[in-house]
């Protein structure tokens, strides 16, 4: 008989590293479903309006605390680390506010039309937000960065590939010391890059980027429910996730980009982009990395990485996951008449989460 598999998980209580939690209905409806199984979440900006000031960040939070408080979890103990949008106007002033209220701990960068809501992002970022580029790497405060070009002459597979060459590099040449997370890393290309790379770097890693390449978008028709940005890529590329999150390298850790869009948004001629993950968040990642043979690496990269990169303590409570099967669900409510398909709906995975502890 071969080794009896591990029927129980616990792992110190993880984080959610990136994360849509939107507003109003919506965050009544979602924020619970990270709060159930994650600690912290770095909480994305790309509200309509974006989080661009001190102010609209401490707002936002206090209604995600109510939204928490609201949602009548046994645990409301979860904490939202806020994040502001970067525009072309961003002053070190605004930035310095930010960072003294201690709640703030990123600031995110969305080049103009990259993806949702990001027309109000920054349209050169070397030409535009030096002053603010500068404060943030005073403070020592993360630049976080949707990392694809814009351009249209690029092909969608390679935005990623090529804003390493065009915007990564040039910005980490100027700026050596600012702390940068490349959000949702997606390629072979970037894994090697944020691996070998000089200074004061790290990656988000998606559970769908790891699950998932990009025949699942086509598999028996059109499947909007896998279309993300930055979008599926081919296998190769997902192997290297793989490696890069099962790797010794603290650089890579835990963000869902759980990214909640009604079903008939999704579901359209023009669908939105974004994968909602957050449900089963943490059953995703343990089935990756379960394939892969390496389920005693998810917890450096769910627990330990991230809060070690931001300069935060590790939390000291702990998340179950039990080896029982967990169907997904075919719709969630999202407040109002809206629904929600969670990623692989109707799918059963083989890990449940059990129930976190504070102890
Ligand atoms: N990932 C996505 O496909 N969508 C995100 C935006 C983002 O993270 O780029 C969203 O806000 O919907
Ligand atoms: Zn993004
Ligand atoms: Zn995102």
């Amino acid at each position: 008989m071969s080794d009896s598999v591990p029927q129980t998980l616990t792992l110190i209580r993880p984080d959610d590293w990136h994360l849509h939690l939107r507003d109003g209905d919506t965050l009544g409806a979602v924020v619970a479903d990270t709060a159930r199984q994650f600690q912290r979440a770095i909480v994305m900006p790309n509200l309509r309006p974006p989080v661009t000031t001190t102010e609209q960040a401490l707002e936002y939070r206090e209604r995600i605390l109510d939204a928490v408080a609201q949602a009548g979890l046994p645990d409301t103990s979860f904490t939202p680390l806020m994040t502001l949008y970067l525009t072309d106007n961003t002053s070190p002033d605004e930035l310095r506010m930010a960072h003294g209220t201690g709640v703030v701990h990123a600031v995110k960068l969305y080049p103009a039309g990259a993806t949702t809501n990001s027309d109000a992002g920054v349209t050169d970022l070397l030409g535009r937000c030096r002053p603010a580029l500068e404060a943030l790497q005073e403070l020592g405060m993360p630049l976080l960065v949707h990392g694809e070009v814009t351009d249209p002459q690029v092909d969608i597979f390679d935005r990623e590939a090529v804003f390493i060459d065009r915007v990564m590099i040039p910005l980490r040449k100027d700026f050596p010391e600012l702390k940068v997370v490349f959000e949702h890393l997606t390629t072979r290309d970037g894994v090697q890059y944020v691996r070998d790379a000089e200074g004061p770097i790290a990656a988000t890693i998606t559970a769908h980027h790891l699950l998932y390449n990009r025949n699942a978008i086509f598999q028996g028709g059109l499947r909007p429910h896998w279309y993300c940005l930055p979008v599926l890529k081919r296998e190769i590329h997902r192997q290297a996730l793989i490696e890069a999150a099962t790797s010794d390298s603290p650089r890579f850790f835990l963000g869902t980009d759980s990214a909640p869009h009604a079903r008939d948004l999704k579901e359209h001629a023009c669908g939105c982009a974004g994968c909602y993950t957050a449900l089963h968040a943490m059953e995703l990642y343990a089935t990756a990395f379960e394939r892969a043979g390496r389920l005693d690496r998810l917890e450096a990269f769910a627990s330990l990485n991230g809060p070690a990169f931001y300069g935060l303590p590790t939390n000291t409570g702990t998340l179950t996951l039990e080896r029982q099967p967990l169907t997904i669900p075919e719709s969630l409510p999202m407040g109002g008449d809206a629904t929600l398909v969670p990623l692989a709906a109707g799918e059963t995975l083989q890990w449940r989460v059990a129930a976190p502890s504070n102890v």
